[in-house]
């Protein structure tokens, strides 16, 4: 025994999110204290740390990563789950036929989109993964979004939390993991 303590993927993953992590005050608009991962992205430990984090919110049959941050760790964390990507859009991305989620985010509002052709979601049990949860507006309009195309969300994976805007209340009890929780 060396003695030394075993940090799980977890705490790991939290501590390298926490120490990397920039925030930048008022970006994009005026009051938003914007929570930048890219130093995370672009760390290889702290990548797979966290990716191994998140994908202990599986098991599922699909993980959905939303446009665009969710995109660099929903894929990594399908193939440490074993099973595929579905890319959840920003509109104007995917060509018809395509179903539609709009909705509010803390800086504005936009449209997600799947495509509804060539990919079977019903019955599937999926799994929505993203960077960031600050209003929630986003997870939630891809909640919807997938249980309108037939799909069990099995829960929801991120990274972090922005305090004081209620993201987790609107997810309405889906299970959530947040590595840093507000
Ligand atoms: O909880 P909410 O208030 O909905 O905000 C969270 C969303 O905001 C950011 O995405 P953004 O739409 O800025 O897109 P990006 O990933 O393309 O930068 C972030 O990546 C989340 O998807
Ligand atoms: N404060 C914030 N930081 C990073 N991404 C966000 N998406 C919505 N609000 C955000």
């Amino acid at each position: 025994m060396s003695g030394a303590v075993q940090v799980g993927a977890e705490q790991q993953a939290a501590q390298d999110v926490r120490r990397l992590t920039r925030t930048v005050a008022d970006f994009p608009v005026d009051g938003v204290q914007f929570a930048d991962l890219s130093p995370v992205f672009a760390d290889g430990p702290a990548l797979a740390h966290v990716v191994a984090a998140l994908a202990t919110a599986g098991p599922c049959d699909l993980v959905a990563g939303i446009d665009a941050r969710g995109f660099l760790l929903g894929s990594g964390v399908a193939l440490n789950l074993g099973v595929g990507v579905l890319p959840v859009r920003k509109a104007g991305k995917l060509p018809p036929p395509v179903h539609s989620e709009s909705y509010a985010l803390e800086y504005g509002e936009a449209t997600l989109q799947v495509p509804a052709e060539g990919i079977e979601l019903r019955g599937r049990r999926v799994l929505v993964v993203d960077d960031v949860l600050a209003t929630g507006g986003t997870v939630a309009a891809a909640v919807a979004l997938l249980r309108r195309c037939g799909a069990e969300v099995v829960g929801a994976a991120v990274v972090l939390e922005i305090p004081g805007l209620g993201g987790r209340e609107v997810l309405d009890g889906l299970p959530l993991t947040c590595l840093v929780p507000a």
